[in-house]
This record gives structure tokens, sequence and C-alpha cells, in this order.
């Protein structure tokens, strides 16, 4: 790959991401302390908030003033559906709001605000012109605005995933972890408690601090952290990054694993049994959102594995990002047949082999793959 190639690109996609994540602070902290709703709950019954449709708006918006708007396609989650129904106005009014007031901060990032306040339909029209279903040629932004949306309205871990997809194969992934503190007792925090934290408006800001943004360039071989910039700083490029690597550990029994929160969207007795088999001897570690594969590249843990029920189809904006930010620090993510994941199919991850297993080296991984065949024909998934 030119070393060169994607540079401008992947820049602008961790400012938006900077952007995106103060956006979430700042609705994150509302909800809580205000308990504001504006929750709403899609056709298939997972919530939606003022963040989803407000980050996803502004990313479009500035992506597209960017690069030109009819040369970015963008796949992403949202649309307009649910603030298009009548009795949507309020949440819609809140979306505007929150849209022009995040873009007016665009340029303590390095980025271009709009001349004037953008208009309800403009901010409706950069939500749905992320209509993308991506494929396999050309190139494709792929957004999830808010991801883990459980986690944020719980006050808990979530994140905002941007990756560029170029001919069916991610080029860089960048991923804002607003609730995941650049040092990492994080973890031990949650070790001691054992459970998800509940609220993010009991601890300082000091105890957790701040959030950060990782970012990975395909074929680079580096991945790399930023802190999020607090307060009035301006954001300079690069803010201080610096390179992150999975951890060295191999030994099952030193190992930590990192799943999904919640056991509808992962089998925990079939994962528990897999980890048990391998010789994985610490408790799992729940968290919501993409942030999982965040604490595999950093080393926080060894192994992510999702195993999602017969018939659930795997989209592209759940893993995209997080899967080249694993393997540029030195992981490694395939389904449980030991293939990569296929970005290139549209919208899903089509032809995936059961679940997901990300590592953070070899030996981990090939132990969980063999573990998976033996254990398959019984696990009456
Ligand atoms: N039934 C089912 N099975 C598997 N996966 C599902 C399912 N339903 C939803 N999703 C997708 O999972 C995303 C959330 O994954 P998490 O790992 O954050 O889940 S959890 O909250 O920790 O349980 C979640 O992403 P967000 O919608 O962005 O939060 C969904 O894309
Ligand atoms: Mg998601």
């Amino acid at each position: 790959m030119e070393k060169d190639k994607y540079t401008k690109e992947l820049e602008v996609a961790v400012r938006v991401v900077h952007v995106a994540c103060d956006l979430c602070g700042r609705v994150q902290e509302r909800l809580l302390s205000a308990n504001i709703d504006h929750v709403v709950s899609k056709d298939d019954d997972s919530p939606v908030t003022v963040a989803d449709l407000s980050v996803q708006a502004t990313i479009s918006w500035l992506l597209s003033r960017i690069f030109g708007g009819q040369n970015v396609s963008i796949v992403a989650e949202e649309d307009t559906e649910i603030i298009s129904k009548d009795d949507s106005a309020g949440l819609l009014a809140a979306v505007v709001d929150t849209v022009n007031h995040s873009l007016a901060s665009a340029p303590k990032y390095g980025l271009q605000r709009p001349e004037t306040p953008l208009r309800t339909a403009e901010v409706l029209e950069a939500i749905s012109h992320c209509n993308s279903t991506g494929g396999p040629s050309g190139r494709h932004w792929v957004l999830d605005p808010v991801d883990g949306t459980l986690g944020f309205v719980r006050g808990d871990q979530y994140a905002v995933a941007l990756a560029l997809v170029e001919d069916g194969k991610v080029v860089f992934g960048v991923l804002g972890c607003p609730n995941y503190p650049v040092k990492t007792e994080w973890l031990n925090y949650h070790h001691q408690h054992d459970e998800t934290r509940s609220n993010l408006s009991s601890t300082t800001p000091d105890a957790w601090g701040k959030g950060c943004v990782l970012y990975a360039r395909k074929g680079s071989g580096e991945a790399w952290l930023q802190p999020l910039i607090a307060g009035d700083k301006m954001l300079e490029w690069p803010n201080c990054a610096r390179l992150i690597q999975v951890s060295s550990v191999d030994d099952p029994a030193l190992a930590t694993l990192c799943e999904p929160v919640e056991r509808a969207n992962s089998n925990h007795s079939f994962t528990a049994g897999l980890a048990h088999s391998v010789g994985l001897r610490k408790q799992p570690l729940r968290v919501h959102s993409m942030v999982k594969y965040a604490a595999i590249a950093r080393g926080d843990a060894e192994i992510f594995m999702k195993f999602a029920r017969s018939g659930y189809k795997e989209k592209i904006w759940d893993h995209a990002a997080g899967v080249v930010i694993v393997e540029e620090a030195g992981g490694m993510v395939t389904d449980a047949g030991g293939r990569r994941l296929d970005f290139s199919k549209g919208m899903y991850l089509e032809g995936l082999d059961r679940g997901i297993i990300a590592c953070s080296g070899l030996t981990l991984h090939d132990k969980l793959i063999s573990a998976v065949y033996a254990s398959w024909d019984s696990s009456n998934l």
C-alpha cells in the first residue's frame, strides 16, 4: 500500500469522530442528569437516541462538505423513519438543535462549521444520505454513530465507529470510546465491582479519565490511541497519539475474555464452555459496544467472542473499525471457522461462520477455533 494513501481521509475521520464523541458526551450527560428521555424504540425494539441520529447527521454533513456529497457513499445504521413519524416532532427538534450545536464547535476540531445553522430539511437529508448498502467495489464509509446504544443510555460504555471500505476491504478504522479512559484502571474497577458501571454521573471525571479515540490504517502495522481533548483546547493533529499493542499473554489461565453484556446478543453459556475448555479461569468482562475491540487492541483483554443466535445477521458497521484496529495492533479476528470477516457483500457480514473470535495472538486463537470444532455439535446452537 502506498504510504500516503488515505492520509487526508484518515485525518478527517479522526477529527469527525472527536466531534461525535463530544456530542455524545453532552447528550449522555443530559440524559443521565435530567432524565430527559428522547430514547425511542425502533421496530426491532433496539433503542435509538438523539445522539445516534445527531452523530449520523453531523458526520454525514461534514464528510459531504469536505469530500463533496456526490463522492461520499455512507453505509450507516440509522434512517429517518423514526423521526418522520407524527409524534416525533420533539425528537426531531432535539436532533436539529444538537447537530447545530455540534457543528458550531467544528473549528475546535480543525473543521469548518456551516455558514448558517442547518435547517431541519438539511439535517434529514444528511441522515438519509447514509443510505448506501456498500458492496464489493468503490469507496464506502461505514458508520455506527452510537454503537452499544444500550450502554449509552445506561451511562456505560459505547463507541462511535467509522471505517473506510474500498473495493470490499477495510482500509482504515476509527473508534471513539468516550467513556473508556486512556489509562487502564477502568478494567480493575470493573472487576472489583463485577457489574457494569451503571451511572457515570456518580463518578468523578478524574477517576475515569476522559476517553479516547483509536485508529489504524490497514497494512501499516500500527494502531494509535489519542486522548479526547478537554475544555477549550483545540485538537492539534496528531494530538499526542501513542502506539498501542495487543497483550503478549498467551497462557489461557491468565487471559481475559470480553463479551457482550446482553445474553440476547451472544450466547454466554456457549462462550463460557469454550472459555473453560481452553483453560480460561478469569471472570469474563462484559462490555457494551466495540469498546470490546478497543480492549483487545489496547492489551486490556486477550479475547473477544460473540456468538449471536442463529439467524441473526451481523452488520458491517458493528465490526469494520474494530477489526482493522485489532489487526494492526497485532491481533487477529476471524469467524468461528477461522476465516477473515468479509466486508464486501453489502451491509451484512454474509457467510459468517457461526460467530466472531478476536484474539491478541495466534496461540489463543488456535485453541478457541479447535474448541469450537470440538463442542459445536453438542452446543444446541
Ligand atoms: N439479537 C442480536 N444478536 C446479536 N447482535 C445484535 C442483536 N441485536 C442487535 N445486535 C447488535 O449488537 C450491537 C450491540 O452489541 P454489543 O456487543 O454492544 O451488545 S451488548 O449491549 O454488550 O449486549 C448492536 O449495535 P447498536 O445497535 O449500535 O447498539 C446491534 O447492532
Ligand atoms: Mg452497533
